[in-house]
């Protein structure tokens, strides 16, 4: 088939070359005139493991293509993908200006029948708005479907290829039949693909990401417990996770959640809700919990250094939001940085490749830039682990030992063994450990 997405951020760039790879002709669009020009340079503008080089086959093998024009992607497409930004409104509600100027300009470019599908994160409402902003410009037959993504950053080639299910929101059977073509490749291995009507569809985006979000709000909650009463998170955490109605996934104690999805779309399904004339409470708490979090490392650094930390230096490990992304957009790093520095400390950062994307969009030449993990560390006064990426897991402690000022550890992430740490002379705080 021939396929056109529109917008080549995570979520554009994934699905393009997983469709391609599938054996579509599949033209990428965005506005972004640099991306575009270093995506036809074949330099991968973000970081995702895998990507390059399914990309570069495919663009090899002439069935992924590059474009900033929707004349040179729509005509003939069968299916469009718009995969466009859709970040928050100044009232938490998602800004929809994106998604709707694709509609209009994927419209503009039909030639027949085409079906238009909202792979971006979007409201209830949405493809009806889609739909209506399309039919003012043009007179061709089309539908809209809601098929939202569910990929992990870090992960997202596998869970596109493998998707534990494809949910497809239509009201015409016509396009239901594209959209089964187009995944058959990848639920051959029993992962369904589920439909139903838009609206379900619209909504069970939000609803995943926002149960996700309140599985970690209270995680951390029980583990600020932990702390108060003497009991161990972790051990808590395998406790409840082997009940299978709990599942053992996605119930880690950390810094709390961060990323360019868990935080915004839990503002919008508040909105939504409040539009709605509904209060949702829990959402509104997991939000609350969620913020707090984000300092409490920093909290624990003040509790043992005291409030005014001139002076004092510290070794962070780990920038982006979560390991194997360059991603740092609400990362809880960014965060207690901030706080440090603010609080009078200096910091030296280390992150295997979220350092280019802090130095030029997050934290700039406030910090200091370390070349490896090691050398982050000389003379700090504590290591602070905020990401936990696979290679801070399994240090040489001793050498660590001898660079720090001070053998002190603050992980963020639970990474870690008190036990062996206090063994070996650290100082040691956890969250809820
Ligand atoms: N990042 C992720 O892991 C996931 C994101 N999503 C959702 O997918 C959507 C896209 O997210 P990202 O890929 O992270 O977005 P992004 O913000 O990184 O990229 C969006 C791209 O769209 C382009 N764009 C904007 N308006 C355009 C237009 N009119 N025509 C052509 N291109 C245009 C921008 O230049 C940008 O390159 C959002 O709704 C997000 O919530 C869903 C699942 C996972
Ligand atoms: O809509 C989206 O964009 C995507 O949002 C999340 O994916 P992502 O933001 O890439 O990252 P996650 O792996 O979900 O992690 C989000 C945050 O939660 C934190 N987290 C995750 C799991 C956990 O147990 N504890 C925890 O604190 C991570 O550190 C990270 O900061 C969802 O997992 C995807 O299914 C969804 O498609």
């Amino acid at each position: 088939m021939r396929i056109a997405v529109i917008g080549t951020g995570y979520v554009g760039l994934v699905a393009g070359t997983c469709f391609a790879e599938s054996g579509n002709t599949v033209t990428c669009v965005d506005i972004d005139e640099d991306k575009i020009r270093r995506l036809r340079e074949g330099e991968v503008p973000i970081y995702e493991p895998g990507l390059e080089e399914l990309l570069k086959r495919n663009v090899a093998d002439d069935r992924l293509h590059f474009t900033t024009k929707y004349e040179d992607a729509i005509p003939g497409a069968d299916a469009v993908f718009i995969a466009v930004g859709t970040p928050p409104d100044e009232d938490g509600s998602a800004d929809l200006k994106y998604v709707l100027a694709a509609a209009q300009s994927i419209a503009e470019h039909m030639t027949g029948y085409t079906v238009i599908v909202d792979k971006s994160t979007v409201p209830v409402g949405t493809a009806r708005k889609v739909k209506e902003r399309a039919s003012q410009h043009t007179k061709l037959e089309f539908d809209v479907v809601s098929n939202p993504e569910f990929l992990k950053e870090g992960a997202a080639i596998d869970d596109f290829l493998k998707p534990d299910r494809v949910v497809i929101g239509s009201e015409s059977a016509k396009a239901a039949e594209v959209m089964d073509e187009l995944y058959a490749p990848f639920v051959r291995t029993g992962n369904p693909i589920i439909h139903m009507d838009i609206e379900s569809a619209e909504l069970t985006k939000y609803a995943a990401n926002a149960m996700l979000a309140t599985r970690i709000s209270f995680m951390n909650e029980i583990a600020n417990i932990c702390t108060r009463v003497g009991a161990n998170v972790d051990k808590v955490r395998k406790g409840i996770g082997s009940d299978a109605r709990i599942g053992s996934r996605f119930l880690f104690a950390g810094l709390g959640y961060g990323g360019s999805c868990f935080p915004k779309d839990v503002k919008a399904v508040v909105r939504t809700a409040q539009n709605a004339n509904y209060d949702f409470k829990i959402l509104q708490a997991v939000e609350d919990v969620n913020e707090r979090q984000k300092r409490l490392l920093f909290e624990l650094v003040e509790g043992h250094f005291g409030s005014d930390l001139s002076g004092k230096h510290f070794a962070i490990w780990g920038l982006s939001f979560k390991p194997n992304t360059d991603d740092m957009r609400e990362a809880p790093a960014v965060v207690v940085i901030n706080a440090l520095l603010a609080a009078g400390a200096t910091v030296r950062v280390y992150d295997p490749e979220a350092m280019e994307e802090a130095k030029h969009r997050h934290l700039g030449e406030t910090v200091a830039y370390a070349t490896n993990p090691m050398n982050a560390l000389d003379g700090a006064d504590a290591l602070i682990l905020v990401t936990e990426w696979n290679e801070f897991r399994r240090p040489d402690f001793d050498a660590v030992k001898e660079r720090l000022k001070t053998p002190i550890v603050f992980d963020g992430r639970n990474i870690y063994s008190r036990k062996r740490l206090e063994e070996s002379g650290y100082t040691y705080f956890g969250i809820g450990t």
